[in-house]
């Protein structure tokens, strides 16, 4: 029999086509498993032919049903090879169009399979060599034809690269050039070097053993290719396959992503970035499944930011591990706080109760007021944050001599022991009542972990951006220092929470050890273009606190729309707007649990909740995952949107009084550091909102817009 392989095209098509297709599709698909070539050639119900002036001869179709056909890549004359490849299911008349234009080839550089439309690139070619010869520049003038050679660009794509001027014409080709020469074209227009583009990108993909001269054989091809194309192994892997809501991150991870995520063995932690989107959260599922492979007897700690993405983590390794109880059972999902929490009742089963923020602040003027301090209570609770619970300090004496880094006013002696006084009132306050604060849990939890020992053989991490240092102690203490202790993914600029950390002080060195995801597979480019101007004009810190990080040479594979920003006079009229538009989402064949609308707070989501249900659309008020089977569309304060996407995302009141808040906001003559920081996290507030979208977004305010959006261009007045 031959061997079947599923190319990641083909489930773009299937995924759309309605139930009786599907059970054609694999009905059709069980053949190529049960039949000879021979016999597949002879069986009149598949009808596997050629297609008539095909660009690549090895193309063939068969029958589905009467108005449906899958395209297939057949071995070419010549090539030994037993192997079937799927790529699509279109429209009979569709099915021979795409695939008589399409070319499949064997790239030379990394021997992986890809495709390009060699029909338009071959009409498009001349028109814009012609345009190039009276532009200013093009884009790959630095780059001699042999760098690009050795990076795998051919003849075809050279020539075509040749007459690209800019960025913009680039991303026109982009549908059409075939997928690993696209990549090595996008980050030598992102000024990549062509050394560290054969680095990051050709080496990984291709295999230690390619022969140096490549012979074209369809099957080395296709198992070349893990990143875009699936091999079934038998009846069994077919049905599931077929059968399976898909999910292809579960399947086809980038060649980035299966690096970091299926490396053997780490000498010690890991840390993973990338901007929104980029699959960060899949590569730390398919790390711990990975890790759960190594060693039966092993304990996996898996945490994220909120209960609620929890539950989502909870979820998708149910999907990724099959269900697999035994595997599932020795991973603990959780958030630090529960984790910790857990740790300290564990011990101890009258431990305080945490209280919350609000109660915080409200201990906090007490403080000021019962002893009358030249502080604020915002100023207390920022230093008790920041210095004494980022340090850990536990006594007077440690605290008049300890750093301050990142904040922005001095403090002498005098006034440090007027602050200590301030400590210790607020804590005996809450000893009284019989509370903690979460990092106070946090830190009682490390100390019982580092008397105990550790509990589990490794931790992964995920939304590690807005982790307090006291929190990285409670993760640092659960397991032991060592190969594969920690695995940690993040994205700085999604840093919404006030934490400054320095990783390496924590005992979480990363160095050498750190990876960059930049393919976003979540939003268009359109939407990442949007949103990354909102970030143009600050530095954001990296994630381990060593430096700034950047999101150069992040990109997405998608195209869709351009986002709208729009401005009303008053906010019924944002808000009648907002009903308008996502009626004609809804018209527009998106279901209401697919649209996600947020806001800075809850007031304003009030009455957009009022309005659309008044108009009949059904609504559902999330804090954070919903069941995607629970109707409505999505309404989230922003805070709560963190880790979640949607297909349309509309972001209200995004005026001038709401981003930035000015409550949230240190004034900058309390402390100037402090004033910065919370501006950038106002900031990367609205970029976190706006990057939950996949096809479609609309950003809105009344009256004076923020300022975060009053610069992007599209900014403009009703
Ligand atoms: N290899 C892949 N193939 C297909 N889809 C993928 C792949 N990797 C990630 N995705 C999809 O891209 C989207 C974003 O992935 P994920 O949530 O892991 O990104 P992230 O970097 O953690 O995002 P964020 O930081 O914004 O929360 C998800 O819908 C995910 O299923």
């Amino acid at each position: 029999m031959p061997q079947l392989a599923l190319a990641q095209s083909f489930w773009d098509g299937y995924e759309k086509v309605e139930k009786p297709v599907r059970a054609g599709v694999k009905k059709a698909m069980a053949k190529f498993q049960q039949l000879t070539v021979a016999e597949l050639h002879a069986d009149k119900g598949l009808h596997l032919e050629s297609v008539e002036n095909a660009r690549d001869q090895r193309m063939r179709t068969i029958r589905i049903n009467d108005f449906w056909r899958g395209v297939v890549l057949a071995p070419g004359p010549g090539d030994e090879s037993d192997i079937f490849l799927l790529v699509n299911v279109l429209p009979h008349d569709d099915a021979y169009g795409w695939a008589a234009k399409r070319l499949y080839s064997t790239n030379s550089a990394t021997r992986g399979l890809e495709v390009r439309n060699a029909v338009a690139i071959d009409q498009l070619t001349p028109l814009y060599e012609q345009a190039a010869r009276s532009a200013p520049q093009l884009l790959f003038a630095k780059i001699s034809d042999g760098a690009l050679r050795e990076l795998g660009v051919d003849n075809q794509v050279l020539r075509a690269v040749r007459s690209i001027v800019d960025k913009a014409q680039l991303e026109a080709f982009a549908t059409l050039l075939p997928e690993d020469q696209l990549e090595v074209l996008q980050y030598l227009a992102e000024e990549f070097s062509p050394e560290d583009v054969y680095r990051d990108v050709v080496a990984h993909r291709r295999p230690a053993d390619a022969p140096a001269e490549h012979v074209d054989n369809l099957a080395t091809a296709v198992a070349n290719t893990p990143a875009r194309i699936r091999l079934i192994a038998g009846p069994d892997e077919l049905q599931e396959a077929l059968d399976q809501p898909f999910a292809a991150w579960r399947v086809f991870l980038h060649p980035s992503q299966r690096r970091v995520a299926y490396r053997t063995s780490y000498g010690g932690p890991v840390q993973v970035t990338g901007g929104p989107g980029t699959g960060k959260t899949v590569a730390a599922l398919h790390r711990v499944k990975h890790l759960l492979s190594r060693d039966e007897s092993s304990r996996v700690l898996l945490t994220t930011y909120t209960n609620a993405l929890a539950a989502g983590l909870r979820d998708s390794l149910d999907l990724l591990l099959d269900g697999d109880e035994k595997l599932l059972r020795r991973v603990d999902i959780t958030t630090v706080d529960a984790h910790a929490t857990g740790v300290v009742r564990a011990h101890d089963a009258r431990a305080p109760q945490p209280v919350g923020d609000r109660e915080q602040r409200h201990l906090w003027t007490n403080v000021v007021r019962r002893l009358n301090l030249p502080f604020t209570e915002q100023f207390l609770a920022q230093e008790y944050r920041h210095v004494i619970l980022g340090q850990n300090l536990r006594d007077r004496v440690s605290y008049l001599s300890a750093p301050r880094r990142g904040r922005g006013t001095a403090l002498g002696p005098a006034r440090r022991n007027l602050l200590w006084d301030a400590v210790e009132l607020f804590e005996q306050s809450l000893r009284k009542g019989g509370e903690i604060t979460h990092l106070g849990i946090c830190a009682r939890a490390a100390d019982l972990l580092a008397e105990h020992g550790p509990t589990h053989q490794h931790v992964v991490v995920d939304e590690a951006q807005d982790l307090h240092p006291a929190q990285w102690r409670v993760l640092r203490a659960v397991v032991a220092p060592g190969p594969d202790d920690i695995f940690l993914t993040g994205d700085p600029h999604q840093r919404i929470y006030d934490s400054r950390v320095s990783l390496t002080s924590l005992g979480v060195a990363t160095a050498g050890r750190s990876f960059r995801l930049r393919v976003n597979y979540r939003s268009t480019e359109e939407i990442l273009t949007w949103a990354s101007k909102l970030l143009a004009p600050v530095t954001v810190d990296a994630l381990d606190g060593d430096g700034h990080d950047t999101l150069a040479g992040y990109r997405s594979l998608l195209r869709g729309g351009r986002p709208e920003a729009q401005g009303y006079s008053s906010q019924q009229d944002e808000v009648a707007a907002l009903v308008e538009q996502v009626r004609s989402w809804v018209d527009g064949g998106l279901s209401a649990s697919e649209i996600g609308v947020c806001a800075r707070f809850n007031l304003l989501l009030d009455k957009a909740e009022k309005q659309l249900k008044s108009s009949g659309i059904p609504v559902l008020r999330v804090r954070g995952q919903a069941r995607a089977s629970e109707p409505g569309v999505r309404l989230s304060t922003m805070h709560a949107m963190k880790g979640l996407e949607f297909r349309a995302v509309a972001v209200l009141g995004t005026t001038a009084g709401a981003l930035p808040f000015a409550r949230e906001i240190t004034p900058a003559e309390v402390d100037p550091l402090q004033h910065e920081a919370d501006l950038l996290r106002e900031r990367c507030l609205l970029f976190v909102a706006c990057t939950r979208a996949r096809e479609a977004l609309r950003v809105s305010w009344s009256g004076e817009p923020s300022p975060f959006v009053a610069h992007i261009e599209q900014a403009g007045s009703r």
